[in-house]
């Protein structure tokens, strides 16, 4: 468990942490998620001990780590650019920081084996970083970071300077990896799909403060407000409600609550289509995102009016309108 308590740091008059408090429980694997600018580096160096907090407390597994350079946290920490060794194999360089504790060499060995097992690099051991694709490189940051079983893992972008395929994949990979490996994670990410993907706890950071915390359908579903609502996905304002575009419901006939509006624009999109409306009323315009077979039971045409409502508002006492 990571305890963060009243954390606050300023750079000059700019405030970067505003007094944040987060619980990071063992085992799991937390996203601080938030606009550039917003903090999440900032409070991800505080918990490394590469940044020192102007006040607030930090522990880590129970003690007090506010003090306590990051060498002696029992952390293993991966940048976006991470600086590998390049003169050293990638065996070597996973193996580094066993090397400078002076472990014996056969446990060195067995834990490398096992390392490059888990993250997928075997057969890459003795190519130089160079040698590497961005993916495998980030790979071999976290195996490395991994080899001298740390306590927490702390990931700062590991994949932001990746291509959109390859970070997928590695969304992918992180989270089997933490699967097997359980090592208390955080990741800082301003990617909403990246974490939503891959953690099971997200922090949602803004301008220095953490707006909500929980699992990724919690804040979906029930977003405390609306700065975690349009950040987690798309939005549409509809009689002055901030709703998703798939709780939209258009149709033929006038029900309470409805706005009539113009179909502009049908985009099929596979199995959905986005509907894109512009209200009579002079409400911004909203897409709403229907079924194939909801738009095939309309017959919508385009230029056509239709009434659009709100299925859902979230938070909202009575639901169904
Ligand atoms: N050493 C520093 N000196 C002055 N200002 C800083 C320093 N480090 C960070 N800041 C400022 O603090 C704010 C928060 O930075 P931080 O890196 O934590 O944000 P972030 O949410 O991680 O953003 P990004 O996704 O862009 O990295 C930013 O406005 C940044 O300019």
């Amino acid at each position: 468990m990571i305890t963060v308590t009243d954390v606050r740091k300023n750079y000059g008059d700019f405030v970067a942490l505003d007094g944040i408090n987060l619980d990071i429980p063992s085992g799991s694997l937390t996203a601080l998620l938030g606009p550039s600018g917003s903090g999440k580096s900032t409070l991800l160096r505080s918990i490394a001990g590469l940044e020192s907090p102007d006040s607030g407390i930090i522990t880590i597994s129970g003690e007090d780590v506010t003090g306590v350079p990051p060498q002696k946290r029992g952390i293993g920490f991966v940048f976006q650019h991470y600086a590998a060794f390049k003169h050293m194999t990638v065996r070597d360089n996973i193996a580094f920081g066993l090397r400078i504790r002076r472990r014996p060499k056969n446990e060195i060995n067995d834990r490398v084996d096992e390392l490059l097992r888990i993250v997928g690099l075997d057969g890459f051991q003795r190519r130089y970083p160079s040698q590497l694709s961005g993916g495998q490189r980030q790979r071999m940051a976290l195996a490395r970071a991994l080899a001298v079983d740390p306590k927490v893992l702390l990931l700062d972008e590991p994949f932001g300077a990746l291509d959109a395929k390859v970070r997928a994949d590695l969304r992918e990979w992180l989270r089997r990896l933490h699967d097997e490996v359980h090592v208390t994670t955080v990741l800082v990410t301003h990617d909403q799909e990246e974490a939503l993907d891959v953690a099971d706890r997200i922090a949602v950071m803004n301008r220095g403060n953490i707006e909500q915390v929980g699992s990724p359908d919690d804040l979906y579903e029930r977003p405390a407000n609306d700065f975690v609502m349009s950040f987690l996905g798309p939005v549409a304002t509809i009689n002055g409600n901030l709703v998703r575009p798939h709780d939209l419901h258009l149709d033929r006939i006038f029900h309470p609550g409805a706005v009539e509006a113009t179909v502009d624009r049908i985009v099929r999109l596979g199995f959905e289509v986005r509907v894109e409306l512009a209200p009579l009323n002079g409400d911004p315009r909203l897409s709403a995102q229907i079924t194939r077979g909801d738009a095939d039971d309309l017959g919508l045409e385009r230029g056509e009016q239709i009434y659009v409502r709100a299925a859902h508002i979230p938070g909202a006492a009575t639901a169904r309108v």
